[in-house]
């Protein structure tokens, strides 16, 4: 014989209880089916009661809101002809509460023992209604009355059941009757005068659970609306998935933390009689499932699940007088008692200055009056401090058997949870080691509970979320390169790149929670998106508190670039392709490359010098394998380059630089090309990520632009350059006269650093250096006569946005 638990959902209305009583028809096996109360209906029971209590005759309505209600599934069920006696069972079963509320309204006292009555109303019409139905389907049966079986103490709302007394009243109930068929309602049961007790809240498993333990039944099945026990909550987890296979002490681990498909007592009547246990969808009854069972063999993972508590509270309890004496903690915790405050968490350093408990936040402001009390006299001497109370924290657990004796899982879980800026209250494990528990932030709780699943379930890949400001010529390029190479990286990177939020200086565009943005149609969809505000941009990304977040500048803002340190502080890694914060003050460069290793966080700014060549990377090889940089020489701007290797007096210089710009090598003001500054900001990249202390001041720049260039707008700027024109080509003529071409060189040498055009002649390394290209020569202590050079396309939308993509990979890879 099996027993059968179906929950409120379950038999929520009409429709559903049809699809139940579909599930029990189609076992042969004999059964016993425990039901909860219609969807809903304890919740408004408990209403009524609590109204009549405060005399507020409001109470009617629920109970006629009710009435109705199992009204309409009676009638919706029941053919006609079986109607009257169910609806007139109806009627009468709200006649006694309507008289018990009544009473309740005029003693204005609603005991536990009268609340235990009118809640128990719940189970017992949702089954009267079922029994009526399956008779009305010719199916036999035998209603059962739980409280004549199942019998408790008196201590109600939370009844302890008398197993021996209630064992013996199941099997002489079941084994007088020939029947193959039993309904019984879940929840209730009767103290020993016969009052009315309830196993508390989610007891209709519990009760399925003593059916199961006192008969030894085959298996117990509790049918819910969800797909057994999942690996994550399913609401926060899209990629949750069903356990196949779980132990006992593991459900009940999972249960106790938020797991609501189960009720943790439940599983101790059938642990101790090894009944397999099975939790089934309602609504989906093919699917297998999850089966709690001894020893239960999950797919080979080390984590069963992962669970959560929101809504809690660290209580602390510090003072170097507790150091040594014993009875502090007994004091501590029968305080808590005292007030039947449950402790959930408990955790106590080896130094002995603190104890540290989690309870609910519901409890802590009664925790820590009776506390401070209780240390009236230590808080007074300075022996301890008051109780230090934290609140809007959660915890989060992993659960497993098989983390047992295996090194590195808490490495794992804490390196991860830190990797994403999730600061750890409290911890603790116990020598079961079946579950690890810490105590976090909640607004950090669904983040954490999804960064605990990637990194122990979904080795298929990893999540990687990205916000990109900046959709000019290399912003849009890096989209297209993302929406191209996103398969490639889900396939041989194992990597999800998801591109979650935009921006350009005038709209910003989020995608919907757990969606990225659809990257076919971004244009359109960015320009019907709202106006773009930093702060709000910014502020979103927080609060989104999304795993593995990058923030990605590729605007020339100072403005974007003075929210990265916000953003580090989160743990959000920063690539930047804004060369701004870099070469800003060394100050603030050197701060912003700490806030990124104390977060835990990437700043990578590869592309500030030399587009996607590696520059940065190899400088940072070098130095890193113990390598010491003596001397740079470069050739570091691409628009300078181009322009210079395309000049020769035919066409106005102006219109070459023109043309740099148009395609795409500038800046977005050409004048920081032209003017040097530009190859100043990456001169002085180079040497500080050298190691040197250097600012902008200390870099001599040895400019051709006329002075007046600099004046008015960018437009200005070009006619300028036209009425300059005599002067370009007298550059340009000098140089051919001594047979050499112009470069615009930058070199770092001894903590001094230069800019400047020179005179290149043909034995020199720059001297063939074409187009757009850029040339770096490191002299190292290993490198000290040839140096290792780096050189390439050093400007372009696509090279550039190639060089970003490389780091975005390189922080999504850490
Ligand atoms: N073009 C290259 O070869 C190259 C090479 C290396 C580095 N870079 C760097 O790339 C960056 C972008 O260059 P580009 O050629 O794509 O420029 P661009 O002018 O084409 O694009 C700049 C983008 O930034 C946006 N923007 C500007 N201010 C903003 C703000 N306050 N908030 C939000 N968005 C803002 C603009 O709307 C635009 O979408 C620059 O920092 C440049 O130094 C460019
Ligand atoms: N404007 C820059 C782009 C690369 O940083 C150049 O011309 O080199």
């Amino acid at each position: 014989m099996k027993v059968l638990k179906f929950g409120g959902t379950s038999v929520a209305n009409a429709q559903n209880i049809q699809q139940t009583v579909s599930i029990i028809l189609r076992s042969a096996e004999p059964q016993i089916v425990v039901v909860s109360a219609l969807g809903g209906v304890t919740d408004l029971l408990i209403k009524a009661g609590t109204l009549a209590e405060q005399t507020n005759d409001g109470y009617k309505e629920v109970l006629e809101q009710l009435e109705l209600k199992h009204l309409d599934a009676a009638r919706a069920l029941l053919p006609v002809t079986h109607q009257s006696s169910c609806l007139s069972m109806i009627k009468q079963q709200f006649n006694e509460l309507d008289e018990i509320c009544s009473s309740v309204f005029y003693l204005k006292e609603l005991s536990l023992r009268t609340r235990d009555r009118i809640i128990g109303f719940g189970e017992l019409l949702s089954s009267k209604i079922i029994s009526a139905y399956l008779l009305s389907q010719q199916a036999a049966h035998e209603w059962v009355d739980s409280r004549q079986v199942i019998k408790t103490n008196s201590n109600h709302g939370f009844a302890a059941v008398n197993f021996p007394a209630t064992n013996a009243f199941i099997q002489s109930r079941i084994n007088q009757s020939d029947k193959k068929l039993f309904l019984a309602p879940g929840f209730i049961a009767s103290d020993e005068q016969g009052n009315t007790t309830t196993l508390g809240r989610g007891g209709s498993d519990y009760t399925a659970a003593i059916f199961a333990s006192a008969i030894n039944a085959s298996s117990l099945e509790i049918w819910t609306d969800v797909t057994g026990m999942m690996t994550a909550d399913p609401r926060w987890v899209s990629n949750a998935r069903t356990i196949k296979q779980i132990s006992y002490r593991e459900a009940m681990e999972l249960s106790h933390f938020g797991a609501k498909v189960i009720y943790p007592p439940t599983i101790q009547p059938v642990m101790q009689k090894n009944i397999p246990t099975w939790v089934k969808n309602t609504f989906a009854p093919d699917e297998a499932g999850t089966v709690i069972e001894e020893n239960g063999v999950h797919d080979g993972e080390m984590i069963t699940g992962i669970s959560s508590i929101n809504s809690i509270a660290l209580l602390s309890l510090e003072g170097g007088g507790m150091v040594g004496i014993p009875g502090f903690s007994k004091r501590l915790f029968e305080s808590l008692a005292g007030e039947k405050i449950n402790v959930i968490l408990i955790t106590q350093s080896s130094s002995e200055h603190s104890i540290c408990v989690a309870v609910n936040s519901a409890d802590a402001a009664k925790a820590k009056i009776a506390v401070d009390t209780t240390f009236e006299i230590e808080i007074s001497s300075g022996k301890v401090e008051p109780l230090k109370l934290e609140e809007d924290l959660a915890i989060i657990a992993l659960v497993g058997d098989k983390m047992k004796s295996h090194p590195g899982i808490s490495g794992r879980m804490f390196g991860s949870l830190g990797r994403n800026g999730i600061n750890i209250r409290a911890i603790a494990q116990g020598s079961s080691e079946r579950n690890i528990s810490a105590v976090i932030a909640s607004a950090d709780v669904k983040k954490g509970v999804n960064v605990l699943h990637e990194a122990f379930f979904e080795e298929v890949y990893k999540q990687v979320n990205i916000f990109v400001v900046g959709l000019g010529n290399v912003g849009s390029k890096l989209i297209s390169q993302l929406k191209q190479q996103q398969q490639f990286l889900l396939e041989h990177l194992n990597l999800q790149v998801r591109v979650t939020g935009i921006a350009n200086s005038r709209k910003m565009l989020f995608a919907d929670n757990g969606n990225d943005i659809d990257l076919n149609n971004w244009q359109i969809n960015l320009q019907q998106a709202p106006d773009m505000h930093l702060d709000a941009f910014a502020d979103t990304i927080i609060a989104k508190n999304l795993r593995n977040s990058v923030f990605v500048d590729i605007t020339a803002n100072e403005a974007v670039a003075g929210i990265y340190s916000r953003l580090l502080e989160k743990s959000v890694s920063v690539v930047a392709c804004n060369k701004i914060a870099a070469s800003s003050a060394y100050a603030n460069y050197s701060k912003l490359k700490s806030l990124a290793k104390e977060f835990n966080a990437l700043y990578l700014f590869e592309t500030n010098v030399g587009a996607g060549l590696p520059i940065i990377g190899s400088l940072n090889d070098l130095r890193r394998s113990g390598d010491q940089i003596n001397k740079i020489q470069a050739v570091l701007s691409g628009t300078l380059n181009f322009v210079f290797n395309n000049y020769n007096g035919t066409t106005s210089f102006a219109s070459v630089v023109k043309q740099a710009q148009d395609e795409g090598y500038t800046e977005p003001d050409p004048r920081l090309d032209l003017g040097g500054t530009d190859v100043m900001r990456k001169i002085m990249i180079l040497a500080r990520e050298a190691g040197e202390k250097i600012e902008m001041d200390d870099i001599t720049n040895n400019g051709f632009l006329p002075a007046s260039c600099f004046e008015g707008t960018v437009a200005d700027f070009y006619a300028e350059m036209e009425k300059q024109e005599a002067h370009f080509k007298a550059i340009y003529l000098e140089a051919a006269a001594n047979n050499c071409k112009l470069k615009f060189v930058a070199s770092y040498e001894n903590g001094k650093a230069t800019v400047g055009l020179q005179h290149i002649p043909a034995h020199s390394d720059f001297y063939h250096l074409y187009g757009k290209d850029n040339i770096v020569l490191f002299y190292t202590q290993r490198y000290p006569e040839q140096p290792l050079v780096v050189k390439g396309a050093g400007a372009g939308a696509d090279v550039t946005a190639s060089g970003v993509f490389a780091d975005i990979i390189r922080v999504a890879r850490v």
